[in-house]
């Protein structure tokens, strides 16, 4: 059995992550070992960040970010920084571009620790996020779940930043909100050929957001950066916040920043818990260095 890729289980606010190093190898992930990875409660996750070689010119590395459910994404704020936390501790670097499937990215690593991603530019036409049909205007789409004349959820506004985004606004506590139920739901809408990642939020005032993601490929999920930023964007367009605002998601607060250059800059923590080897093939692993974790890895050969 080939346990040869040495991972870090880390997480960003509680959204779990495993940071692969595939550097130097021509293979990658199966969606089969992803799954059997994240059924194993000790190194149960939300995505796996495999860094590959860098494949451009000035660029550190090429970032393939796998859902648990084994399909790839194109963005992943809060695995982004636990990306750059390992890459700083093993090169002592601060400032990285990193390449994903959906363009490249640049982060820093800050003296406090916190760590910023650029998350781009949002993309806000219909068909860039994509829709199934067309929408002249995408800070508020006709969808609607509950009943037609009483909708628990409608109007969301649609983003994105990489991957798929749509925010339902509420007034009330975000946690009233069944999104376990309407997730899956609306994450399937024929609307959204490639799916879509769902919010609720709640603008607490013009620089304060509370919102729950239900994550396309993963479900509930304590953190997600990307939607973070598509919440803000939407919520700076509908004049709801101003262009900068703190996010509260389940796992802590995130800095959003859509700069007047059209980048989103994403500011929060990276958290490490343990090591260990694995094998991409199959998803069997080994511990190698102690976290507070304190679950066996799986049986090796
Ligand atoms: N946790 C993420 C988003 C990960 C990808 C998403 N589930 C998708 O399929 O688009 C984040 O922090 O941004």
């Amino acid at each position: 059995m080939a346990i040869d890729v040495e991972f870090a289980k880390m997480n960003g606010l509680g959204n779990a992550i495993i940071v692969a190093d595939m550097r130097g190898r021509a293979d990658r992930f199966t969606a089969e070992a992803a799954r059997a990875l994240h059924h194993d409660p000790a190194t149960a996750f939300d995505q796996i960040m495999a860094i590959h070689d860098a494949e451009a010119d000035g660029t550190d590395a090429f970032v393939r970010i796998y859902n648990n459910d084994g399909s790839e994404a194109g963005a992943c704020g809060n695995g982004m920084r636990c990306v750059v936390q390992a890459l700083a501790a093993e090169t002592g670097k601060a400032v990285f571009t990193l390449q994903t499937i959906a363009g490249l990215l640049n982060a820093q690593e800050h003296e406090d620790g916190s760590i910023s991603v650029d998350m781009g530019r949002p993309r806000l036409r219909w068909d860039q996020i994509p829709l199934e049909e067309e929408f002249a205007d995408t800070t508020g789409i006709e969808l609607q779940i509950g009943p037609i004349d009483a909708p628990v959820l409608h109007t969301p506004s649609v983003v994105n930043m990489g991957n798929p985004h749509a925010v339902f606004w509420v007034q009330n506590d975000v946690w009233s909100h069944d999104l376990a139920r309407f997730g899956p739901l609306l994450e399937n809408h024929p609307i959204f050929p490639e799916k879509a990642n769902i919010t609720v939020a709640r603008v607490i005032d013009p620089e304060h957001i509370v919102m729950r993601t239900w994550e396309r490929g993963v479900g509930l999920t304590q953190a997600c950066g990307s939607a973070a930023c598509a919440t803000l964007v939407s919520a700076a367009r509908k004049e709801l916040t101003g262009r900068a605002a703190t996010v509260t998601v389940p796992g802590g607060d995130l800095h959003i920043e859509w700069r007047a250059d059209d980048h989103v800059i994403m500011t929060g923590p990276a958290e490490w818990e343990f090591a260990g080897r694995l094998d991409p093939a199959t998803g069997q692993w080994q511990r190698t260095i102690e976290g507070d974790n304190d679950n066996a890895g799986a049986e090796t050969a």
